[in-house]
Parts: C-alpha cells; structure tokens; sequence
C-alpha cells in the first residue's frame, strides 16, 4: 500500500467516522428530543381547542343564569303570561347573542315556552330513548335542592354540535323553590368554528362521522393526552346517547422534524469530497513529496555513484529529523566511498598512484590533447638489472628500493612543476610518468633528472660493472599541435617502452626519448 493511498484511506475512514458519529447524534438525540417537543406542541394545540371551547360557553352559562334565577321568570312559568314573553323573550337578543334555542320547563318537564331559530327546529331540550331518560332538563335531586343548579355541556343533537346550559329557576336570590328549569343552546355553527379557530390559533374541522367507516376515535373533552407525533389528530363527539356523530380533527402546524433536503446531503458530500481532496494535497505536500524527494535522492546513486543530500527544511519535525541522520550517514558514506577510490588507484607498496590511477590520468591526458590541444608526454622507466638485485640482497630489500625509486621520482616530479607530472607504479620494478608539457628540452630534462636522482642515491648492486642501482628511460613527446588525434594512451605507452627498450640496449642507466610523428633523434641530454 503506497502511503498516498494510506493517507486517502485514513482521511475517507476518518471522515466517514465523523458522519458516522453525527447521524448517531442526530437519529439518538436531536430527533426524539425534537419528536417529544412536536408532541408537547400538538398536545398545546388540543388543549387550547379545548380551552376555547370552554370560554365559548361561557356567555351561554350566564345569559341561561341570568335568565333563570330571576323572580319573574319564576312568576311567569307559575302563570305562564303572553304579556312576560312579548316583553322579555325577545328573539332578536337571542340572535344577537347567538342563542339559537331557549326552553322553558315547569317542574313536571312540561314545555311552557321555546324559542328556536331557523337553523335549531326541532330540537327539544327533553332527550329520550325508550324508557332511559337522558334529558338535560334538573332530576329530582336538582330540584329538591331549592336553590340554582347549572347541567350543561356539548352534545350532538340530530348531527349537530351544540352547547347547552340548563338552569333551574329559582327567585332571584338563588334560592327557594324550584319553578322549573330554561334551557339555552348555541348551535356551534361554521361562523364559531372559523371564531374558535381563530381565537385559539388551532386549525381544525367538524365533519359528520362516515357510517361506513369501521374507525374509532377517543371523546373529544374526555380524551387522553397525545402519545404520537402525526400530522392530524381524530377525535369524536358523541350524542346524549353514546353514538359517535361528529369528527373533530385538528390539523397540526408542526408533525415532522424538518428533514435534510436531497440537495443539503448532496452539498455535504460534496464538501466532504473536497475536505478529503484538499487533506490529501496537504499530506501530499508535507509527508508524501519530502518522502518521495528521500527516495529520489537514494535512487540517484547509480547515475553518479554519488548521492546527493536531501533536503532539511520541511514543516514535519520528523522529517527533518530524519533528513538530518540521513545526511550525517551520507557523509560518512561518501568519505568511506573515497577512502575506497583512493585505495583502488594507490599502490599498495610504494604509496604513489598504481596501473589503474595511471590510467586514468592517461585517458583524461588524452582527452585534454584531443579536445584542448594540451601538449605532453609519456615516460617509461625500469629498474636495471633488478632481478639480480632481488637474487643477491633479497626481496624485502628489492621492495625497500622499488619505495626509493618511487619516492625520488615522485620528489623529482615535485620539483619540476607538481601539478603537471604524474608518477606511477606501472607493475613490477617499471614506472610511469606523465608530463604535462610538450617541451623536447624541458621532457628531456626532467627525464635526465628522474634518472640522475635515482643513481644519486648509491644503493649498492654487487654486478661488478655496475656499482650502484640505476634505472633505464623511454619516453615519447606528444605536440599540441599534433593534427592526427586518433589515438589511445595505449599506443603511447608502446612507443614509450620501444624507447625504453632502446635504452635497455644501448647500455641501461640512461635516457632516450622520441618526439612523437616526427624522425627520431638521439634527444639524450
Ligand atoms: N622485491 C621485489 N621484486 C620485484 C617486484 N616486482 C617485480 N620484482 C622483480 O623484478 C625483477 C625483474 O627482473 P627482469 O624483468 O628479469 O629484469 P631485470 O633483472 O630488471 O633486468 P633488466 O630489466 O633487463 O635490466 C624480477 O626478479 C621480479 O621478481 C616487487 O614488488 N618487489
């Protein structure tokens, strides 16, 4: 797994618990609690339905005990009089009061007087089925009471909702013999409903229950408390005989939590979608791409066999921490790796550069000559008569000159200009050195120099024409101005040793060299 797809993992699953953790907050504790709130809201609602209706009989209450409790109206039902009627009983305050039924009972339940408006006919205020009496009008109790009592309620009659106050008649002080009861009844028509409606800010109707409808309903004043959020609720009004007549349902202004819309879910997805982007440019940024640079830095080794450092400036602290161990490690890495170079080009026994440094200066010497016109040249050297040398003093000893050969030519090479001659170990008791100038006369002196130094230093050889330890040379001058280019250092170090031989052969302990394309002369100093 790359890290880039830890991280999207990581950021998505991260997210995803987020939401995770929201939509349980939301379906465990917002929604019941919000769901109880819409249930204490419509049980308000109900209520207030209820109140309203309570104070909407409260004018029908008084009007009937106004009415009832008058000692003039105990005249009258005594000695029921047209003369009492024409002057109190007037139809038109009934109206303006909204009365829409009044009933004047003796204490027999005989009907002395009634008045009913248009939309009440045939009402009666004596309710009865079979032989169970179910009227409004006072029982005997009421009237053995001598003194007011008030029955009153809604009931349906004939499909129709009304308020009924009935009120026994006494003399005006509320007390003394019963003279019958007046019943008033308010009809609750459309106009009430819309004024109750308005009055109590509930929106609800009254429709006749459907026969058909197998449905049943708790009593509208009697129910219980409302238990379920709905976005209506039912309850029934009933006749004086239990029959269930009317529907009065109230239509909720709140019944559901408000839900996300589509859009709204769609929208936070979308910003999830670029949260999670946008973190994965920032990781990309401080963790990925500083680790991808890591990587890049190492995998760099093969091109120049040398890594580079990374960068230590990044905003994770890790990071560059890590950058910094990383670049110490390098450090040591990188002087190890020379320390090995300087081995794999050094003469093991003579200190001084081995085949392989000479080499490598050969070929760049050659680049020099061919892409820079560089002048130089190139001289062969051999110990002479060094087998016999080993032979007769020993090997440990043949070392010991081999490392003051190679250290006068090396110290000779210093004094003639450090930086433009080259010494090494060729292989055996043979040298090579390398100048950097083309100069016939200067190549030819410090040639004659390299080879004085070394008998300059009287190690002792038993041969008995030959006293002290010599070297033979063979070098070739290669112009600048050379125009045939195409050659190696290989060919060089050939016609070098072909002088070399020739010194070998025209006696040893001395110098010939041989400017390159041109005739050879005897060029000995
Ligand atoms: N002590 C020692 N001897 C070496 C080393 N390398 C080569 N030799 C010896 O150098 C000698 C070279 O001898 P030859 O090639 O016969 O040549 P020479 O005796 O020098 O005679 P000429 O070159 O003709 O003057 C051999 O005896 C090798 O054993 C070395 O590292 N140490």
């Amino acid at each position: 797994m790359t890290l880039r797809s830890f991280s999207l993992a990581l950021l998505s699953s991260l997210l995803l618990s987020l939401m995770l953790l929201l939509m349980l907050i939301y379906y465990i504790v917002y929604l019941p609690n919000i769901e109880s709130e819409i249930i204490d809201q419509q049980q308000q609602e109900y209520q207030l339905l209820q109140s309203a209706f309570a104070l909407s009989k409260q004018g029908v209450s008084s009007l009937s005990f106004d009415y009832a409790v008058w000692d003039e109206m105990v005249s009258y039902v005594q000695n029921p009089n047209n003369e009492f009627i024409h002057e109190n009983m007037v139809s038109s305050s009934f109206e303006a009061t909204n009365i829409h039924a009044v009933f004047i009972h003796n204490v027999d339940r005989q009907l002395v007087w009634k008045y009913q408006n248009e939309v009440l006919k045939g009402v009666k205020a004596t309710i009865r089925q079979g032989d169970v009496d179910l009227a409004i009008l006072p029982s005997q109790a009421d009237i053995a009471l001598q003194k007011v009592s008030e029955r009153s309620g809604y009931i349906v009659v004939a499909g129709q909702l009304v308020f009924y106050s009935n009120h026994t008649i006494v003399p005006s002080s509320g007390v003394g013999e019963v003279a019958g009861s007046l019943t008033m009844v308010r009809l609750v028509t459309e106009k009430l409903v819309d004024e109750l409606s308005r009055f109590s800010l509930v929106n609800f109707s009254l429709l006749p229950v459907d026969p058909n409808s197998m449905a049943t309903f708790e009593e509208f004043f009697t129910a219980k408390p409302i238990s379920v959020m709905a976005k209506s609720h039912t309850w029934v009004l009933v006749d004086p005989f239990d029959q269930q007549q009317l529907l009065l349902t109230i239509y909720h202004k709140k019944f559901a939590a408000n839900q996300l819309p589509l859009t709204t879910v769609l929208l936070i997805f979308l910003f999830l979608g670029l949260i999670v982007a946008l973190g994965m440019q920032v990781l990309s940024l401080l963790l990925t791409e500083p680790i991808n640079q890591f990587n890049e830095s190492i995998k760099s080794l093969p091109e120049n066999n040398y890594i580079n450092k990374v960068p230590s400036e990044y905003f994770i602290k890790e990071l560059v921490s890590v950058s910094h161990s990383f670049n110490q490690l390098l450090n040591k890495f990188n002087a190890q790796q020379n320390y090995l170079e300087t081995l794999t080009v050094q003469d093991a026994l003579t200190g001084i550069a081995n085949r392989r440094g000479l080499e490598a200066f050969g070929n760049k010497t050659i680049s020099n000559w061919q892409d820079l016109a560089v002048g130089f040249s190139v001289i062969m050297i051999d110990v002479d008569h060094f087998k016999h040398f080993n032979d007769t003093q020993g090997h440990l000893a043949g070392d010991e000159a081999l490392k003051t050969v190679a250290k006068n030519l090396q110290q000779t090479a210093t004094e003639f200009q450090d930086d433009r001659v080259f010494v090494a170990r060729y292989g055996g008791e043979e040298f090579c050195v390398i100048a950097l100038f083309d100069d016939p006369l200067l190549v030819g002196k410090m040639a004659e120099s390299l080879r004085a130094k070394v008998e300059s230093n009287k190690i002792a050889n038993t041969l008995p024409d030959k006293q002290w330890l010599t070297i033979s040379a063979g070098g070739v001058i290669i112009s600048a101005q050379t125009s045939d280019k195409a050659y190696r250092f290989n060919d060089f170090l050939k016609l070098a040793d072909e002088q070399l031989y020739l010194a070998k052969k025209a006696g040893r302990n001395q110098v010939k060299l041989v400017e390159f394309n041109k005739k050879p002369t005897d060029m000995t100093p």
